[in-house]
């Protein structure tokens, strides 16, 4: 099977070097230099630097080695996904198309599957997420993902084909339950951060990340999720990984809010915009979503961490 990987950042470049201990894949760059200057030095020195990219990594920021591919991994931020989508759709037509972003689009309120659904009708949608680093990923440290699909074939297809000695990948039909904790898991470990950097300690971190996981199954059974998929790999794993490594861009987000830091802006923090697209879903479904409502509030500066805990603490006391 011909895989490319479209978007070059830190995830596109760490599957691709996984990928290439299966065989040659194609690694598309929207910006020229940057193909150009990462087919040079054989690294992705902005995105993630000291990996090696092996030869087998095919570098390219000519879209027609996109097209030529039978499946196309998705490593564009959950945000720009719809448009880059529908501005290629009809060269995307008939593919296999894994999205590899964790977020729901503020615009359409749609995970990434569903923007393919919306963009590609004809494309064969599936979901690649769960806890994983790009750094451990490009360094062949053994990883568990889950690959969701509807079509079973074409998933088992897809997982046996995008397996590699060292990735992992568990199957799953539901693909809304994958959407929704890779999503998900990246709002809660921004409170985490947030709680971190406040100084609010590690048990009030506890409470958030088992509150958190409590919304995430509220909007997951609102939205059809199998409860089962968000405590597995997408969901309850990545969420301890995000929520406890300063790893995650997510968490640092959060800590840098907590601890009154300034944040790079130019970093991908796609909990900041799924908050906000929680929060209108929340307000669609009528569900209460306390923790994605502060955070939506503190990553657009509304509040600040005293005043999102005094929100939180103040809720009337119920059942677990
Ligand atoms: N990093 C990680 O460890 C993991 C990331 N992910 C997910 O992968 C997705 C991508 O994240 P990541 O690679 O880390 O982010 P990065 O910030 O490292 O890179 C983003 C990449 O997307 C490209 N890009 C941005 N906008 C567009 C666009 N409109 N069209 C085409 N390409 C575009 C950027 O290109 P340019 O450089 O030209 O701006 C850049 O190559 C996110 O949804 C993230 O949650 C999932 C698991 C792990
Ligand atoms: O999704 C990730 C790990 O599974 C990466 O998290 P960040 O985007 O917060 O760095």
């Amino acid at each position: 099977m011909k895989i490319a990987v479209a978007g070059a950042g830190a995830f596109g470049t760490g599957l691709a070097i996984s990928l290439a201990a299966n065989g040659p894949v194609t690694l598309w760059a929207r910006n020229s230099d940057v193909a150009t200057e990462m087919a040079k030095s054989r690294e992705n020195k902005a995105r993630l630097p000291t990996h090696k990219i092996p030869r087998d990594v095919l570098i390219s920021s000519d879209l027609k080695d996109v097209f030529g591919a039978e499946t196309v991994l998705l490593a564009i931020p959950a945000q720009k996904l719809g448009a880059w989508l529908a501005e290629h759709a009809q060269h995307l037509a008939g593919k296999r198309l894994v999205a590899c972003c964790k977020g729901i689009d503020q615009t359409t309120l749609r995970g990434p599957v569903a923007q393919i659904e919306a963009h590609v009708p004809d494309a064969i949608g599936a979901m690649l997420t769960g806890p994983s680093f790009a750094a451990d990923i490009a360094n062949h440290l053994p990883t568990a993902l889950t690959l969701a699909c509807k079509n079973g074939d074409e998933g088992a297809y897809l997982q046996a084909c995008l397996s590699t000695p060292t990735l992992r990948l568990y199957l799953s039909h539901d693909v809304i339950g994958a959407e929704l904790g890779g999503a998900l898991k990246n709002v809660i470990a921004i409170a985490c951060g947030v709680c971190m950097g406040a100084g609010f300690g590690e048990s009030a971190r506890a409470a958030v990340i088992t509150r958190g996981f409590a919304e995430m199954r509220r909007i997951g059974g609102a939205l059809g999720a199998d409860p089962e998929t968000l405590t597995g790999l997408s969901g309850f794993g990545d969420l301890a990984l995000t929520c406890t490594s300063d790893a995650s861009r997510n968490y640092r987000f959060g800590l840098a809010i907590g601890a009154a830091r300034d944040f790079d802006p130019n970093t991908t923090v796609e909990g900041a915009a799924t908050a906000i697209s929680v929060t209108n879903l929340a307000k669609h479904h009528d569900l209460d979503l306390p923790i994605c409502r502060v955070v939506a509030d503190l990553s657009s500066g509304k509040i600040d961490p005293e005043t999102a805990l005094a929100t939180l603490l103040s809720r009337p006391l119920r059942k677990e």
